[in-house]
């Protein structure tokens, strides 16, 4: 084995910010390495360095034991490396094939040649155990087979270095283990593997070694081996006493009042009668596969999905919510999964995103007082711990699970009869799951109410009074949380009894 990247004592500042310090980072042939650390800790920005998105402030790197300065991302592919970034950058016009080929496509003289690249594209289809018609236009494709068609682009570009940035995120359990199987054929054929992400489990699963960052600095690089789920939110967070919190000590659901939620019957052409009711500050899991419909029941209650039958009552009373707005003037909340296009907007500052769902309440008058907004937005990232300069940054700036904690924080305080949290923690590092947690109980505490979507079943159970299971659109079981364990969920989410 010898080094193919080393990365020595890397700086990258925007402006007056400085993101990465000193950083000292290598990698061999043939490694699986993840690359941890709290969200807005510079994972991303030090891929972007090696991926030629962003040249280091200062600092060298060597690639094969010779210098190399990254002059763009074109610069970087054609050296041997491949970045897959959480946002996709696939053209969802083109076919599959002409994405795959993107930018090198082969050509006989002058003219492209479809036979040869249809070939090629087969022979790593046969290779990787791989099934998808090279002629479906990329946008008919759902993300998880996109992510697939990155990683194969990566492959068939003969990269020696493939970096994934939280790649699992919107994969289902099979498709997580064609993904785990195709990271373990690359590391036989000698790739190297850089892999980014939250969740420890996958990271024990088929990662050699970590390395570690905190705060733009590189903590260090351990055998995975070495390491615990505790030892790294340690070393994470530089909290020795950090402990993980395995179960939820409370619960505010008020049993003996009347349900402030009763659904009865919601029907659409995805959701079959379903009818549940939550209770005042009781917490309701809804668990089931990724495409299990879970988020197409609760966008009725959002007024995102019109519904085709059936009845919502509020307090006992029948309301019709047929758009957001109407949702949130009927004091429902919603933290929906699709942060990018339905939670915020990027190009707006932190303070103007987190004050858009309660505006009224910064008015002086008749106009918006910014102080107003400013000084709620701070509470809201002193709360959260958002990582931010200053509330008044463009959102975009902000890492990936910062932006997350963001769309939660519009909803701090807001006067609401339920909230709904979608897939609240991805993306989110493992210490700041809890001050999301906290958000919930919070809420809770105050007697409202809480639907919670996690596709991480232990999270479902840290944090639920009782769980309900989706499948294919419709309840078909519920749990109360009493002991139940992840198993018991993924027997009833499999209909094994
Ligand atoms: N273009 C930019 N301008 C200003 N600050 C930026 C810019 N890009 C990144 N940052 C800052 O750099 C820091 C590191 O961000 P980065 O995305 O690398 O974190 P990360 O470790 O990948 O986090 P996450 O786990 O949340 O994805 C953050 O505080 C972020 O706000």
């Amino acid at each position: 084995m010898g080094k193919i990247l080393e990365m020595i004592d890397i700086y990258k500042s925007f402006g007056s910010v400085s993101v990465l310090n000193r950083i000292d980072f290598s990698v061999e042939k043939g490694e699986v390495r993840a690359l941890l650390g709290a969200n807005g800790a510079g994972k991303s920005t030090l891929m972007k360095v090696i991926g030629g998105v962003h040249s280091q402030t200062k600092g060298r790197v060597l690639l094969n034991g010779k210098e190399i300065n990254f002059k763009n991302p074109h610069h970087s592919k054609e050296s041997g490396i491949s970045v897959i970034y959480q946002e996709l950058s696939l053209v969802p016009t083109l076919t599959v094939v002409e994405n795959i080929f993107l930018g090198r496509e082969f050509t006989n003289g002058i003219f492209v040649n479809k036979k040869a690249m249809l070939k090629e594209y087969e022979n790593v289809c046969n290779e990787f155990d791989f099934n998808i018609n090279p002629y479906t236009i990329t946008s008919k494709l759902s993300i998880a087979n996109q992510q697939m068609i990155e990683i194969m682009k990566a492959i068939s570009a003969n990269s020696d270095i493939i970096i994934m940035d939280e790649p699992t995120t919107s994969l289902t359990n099979n498709e997580k283990e064609s993904l785990f199987k195709i990271i373990s054929k690359l590391k036989s054929m000698n790739k190297t593997i850089i892999y980014i992400s939250h969740i420890l489990e996958e990271v024990f699963r088929v990662c050699d070694s970590a390395s570690i960052m905190k705060n733009g600095e590189m903590i260090g690089t351990y055998k995975v081996s070495d390491l615990t789920k505790l030892k790294i939110t340690q070393l994470m967070t530089g909290n020795e006493n950090h402990e993980i919190i395995e179960a939820k000590d409370y619960c505010y659901a008020r049993y003996d009042e009347d349900p402030i939620l009763q659904a009865k019957n919601l029907r659409t052409s995805k959701v079959k009668d379903v009818s549940f009711d939550i209770y005042k500050g009781e917490i309701v899991g809804l668990a089931g596969l990724v495409g299990s419909r879970r988020t197409e029941i609760i966008n009725i209650l959002f007024g995102i999905d019109k519904k085709e039958g059936g009845e919502i009552l509020l307090n006992n009373k029948k309301v019709n919510i047929a758009s957001p707005k109407e949702a949130i003037s009927n004091k429902i909340g919603l933290i929906p999964e699709d942060r990018k296009n339905l939670g915020l907007i990027l190009d707006h500052a932190i303070y103007t995103n987190s004050a858009a769902v309660q505006i009224d309440r910064f008015k002086n008058g008749i106009f918006v007082s910014k102080n107003k907004e400013i000084e709620f937005s701070e509470g809201g990232v002193e709360s959260l711990g958002i990582k931010v300069n200053s509330v008044k940054q463009d959102v975009k700036e902000l890492s990936g699970g910062n932006q997350q904690k963001v769309v939660v924080s519009k909803w701090l305080e807001k006067d609401l009869d339920l909230i709904i949290y979608d897939e609240p923690t991805k993306g989110i590092d493992i210490a700041a799951k809890e001050d999301i947690f906290k958000t919930v109980e919070k809420f809770a505490k105050t007697g409202i109410g809480v639907i919670f979507i996690s596709s991480d079943l232990e999270e479902v159970i840290r944090i639920s009074d009782r769980i309900l299971v989706v499948r294919e659109g419709a309840i078909v079981d519920e749990l109360k949380n009493d002991g139940i364990t992840v198993q018991d969920i993924m027997n009833s989410i499999f209909n094994v009894h």
